[in-house]
């Protein structure tokens, strides 16, 4: 039997997702605030600025009334940026309590909240009650929304406390190019997939910058490093780390032109400026807000992440970029591990 599904977010990443449960054989319907679009997704049957080579199955349907979205849905896939989840969330809170209804929540958000440094499952536990939701359940791993639009093999990770929960997301979104493994660990899942982005730019930057493969291995090999720091510290288990999650999220990030994190550090790295790159982007790049939260959490927690700081100076202190290498490599000698 078909399973209901309000996918909230009509970019990039939700257009592909809903596309593919709705090629799936599920009944979907994508919410988006803005009109315009909705309207294209239903008559055209396309979404020309974020996807324009993607023809939608005519079985997705789109929305700008939320509660019609979520009427009925068995699962609520949260698609919108980090910074839109929360205010989303108070939204789906209150339908979801007019409408007595007890969905799955499932994100495929990778981010860290501005100010309370939250991962996007705490955001949504806050704001969604165990009264109106049943379980969390964690969509994430190496998925450009273009790749996947083409029907590209492509695998993830599904994360979630409750196993059985997460097997059943597993069955609804799997076919024969979309392949999900199941992963209790949601603290290593959230965490490598908000923290690669930040690496990104940095790749992007040095790249833009014209260093080669080695200070590209480097760089992505030390970020996973202190990725790993930070969310061992937080919790995690060290082997998502070497997971979708972690390593494989970071190479598709930081060796993709698909990527807008990898893109906007390549025009950094390049010499524009941080407002003309986001401003054109027209989509969102995570990677920014995620380099301040992750520098103010490890500082919090006196966690050693000197690439993750050395974006942040750049990005929000004004740092030249090539300073910022300088820096980095006259840090003291030390071994690659401390094993203990
Ligand atoms: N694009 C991709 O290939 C992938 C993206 N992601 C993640 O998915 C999340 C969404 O990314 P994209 O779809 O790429 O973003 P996008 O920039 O392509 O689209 C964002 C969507 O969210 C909506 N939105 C923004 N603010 C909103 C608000 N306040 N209220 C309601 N709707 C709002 C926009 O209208 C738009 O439909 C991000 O956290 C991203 O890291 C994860 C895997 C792959
Ligand atoms: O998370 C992603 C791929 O797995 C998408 O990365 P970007 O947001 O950098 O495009």
């Amino acid at each position: 039997m078909a399973v209901q599904v309000a996918v909230l977010g009509a970019g990039s990443w939700g257009t592909a997702l809903a596309n593919l449960l709705a090629e799936n054989g599920q009944d979907v319907k994508i919410w988006e605030h803005n009109a315009e679009r909705v309207a294209e997704i239903n008559e055209q049957h396309t979404n020309k600025h974020y996807l324009p080579e993607l023809k939608i199955s005519p079985r997705l349907k789109a929305t700008s009334e939320l509660a019609d979205a979520l009427n009925g849905a068995q699962i609520v896939l949260f698609v919108v940026p980090t910074k839109a989840i929360r205010e989303v969330a108070k939204q789906v809170e209150k339908v979801l309590r007019i409408q007595q209804a007890r969905p799955v929540i499932v994100h495929a958000a990778k981010g860290l909240e501005q100010g309370t440094h939250l991962r996007i499952s705490q955001i949504l536990e806050e704001e969604i009650p165990a009264a109106n939701r049943n379980g969390i359940v964690v969509l994430s791993g190496p998925s450009h929304a273009e790749n996947v639009a083409q029907k590209d093999i492509t695998a993830l990770t599904v994360a979630s406390h409750d196993v059985e929960q997460a097997e059943w997301v597993q069955n609804i979104f799997s076919n024969d190019y979309f392949r999900l493994y199941t992963n209790q660990d949601v603290i290593g899942v959230e965490m490598g997939a908000a923290l690669k982005n930040v690496i990104a730019l940095g790749v992007g930057a040095i790249h833009g910058l014209g260093y080669g493969d080695n200070t590209k291995a480097a760089l992505m090999t030390r970020g996973l490093a202190e990725i790993s720091r930070l969310g061992v510290a937080m919790g995690a288990n060290p082997l998502t780390f070497i997971g979708l999650s972690g390593v494989g999220d970071l190479v598709v990030t930081c060796t993709s032109v698909n990527s807008r994190n990898w893109r906007a550090g390549n025009q950094l790295g390049q010499g524009a400026k941080l407002d003309d790159v986001l401003q054109n982007m027209g989509m969102v790049v995570e990677g920014v807000a995620t380099a301040q939260s992750a520098h103010e959490l490890a500082d919090s927690m006196d966690i050693d992440m000197p690439i993750t700081n050395a974006i942040y100076d750049v990005l929000y202190q004004g740092k030249d970029i090539k300073a910022a290498i300088a820096e980095l490599m006259q840090r003291s000698n030390k071994p690659e591990f401390n094993f203990e």
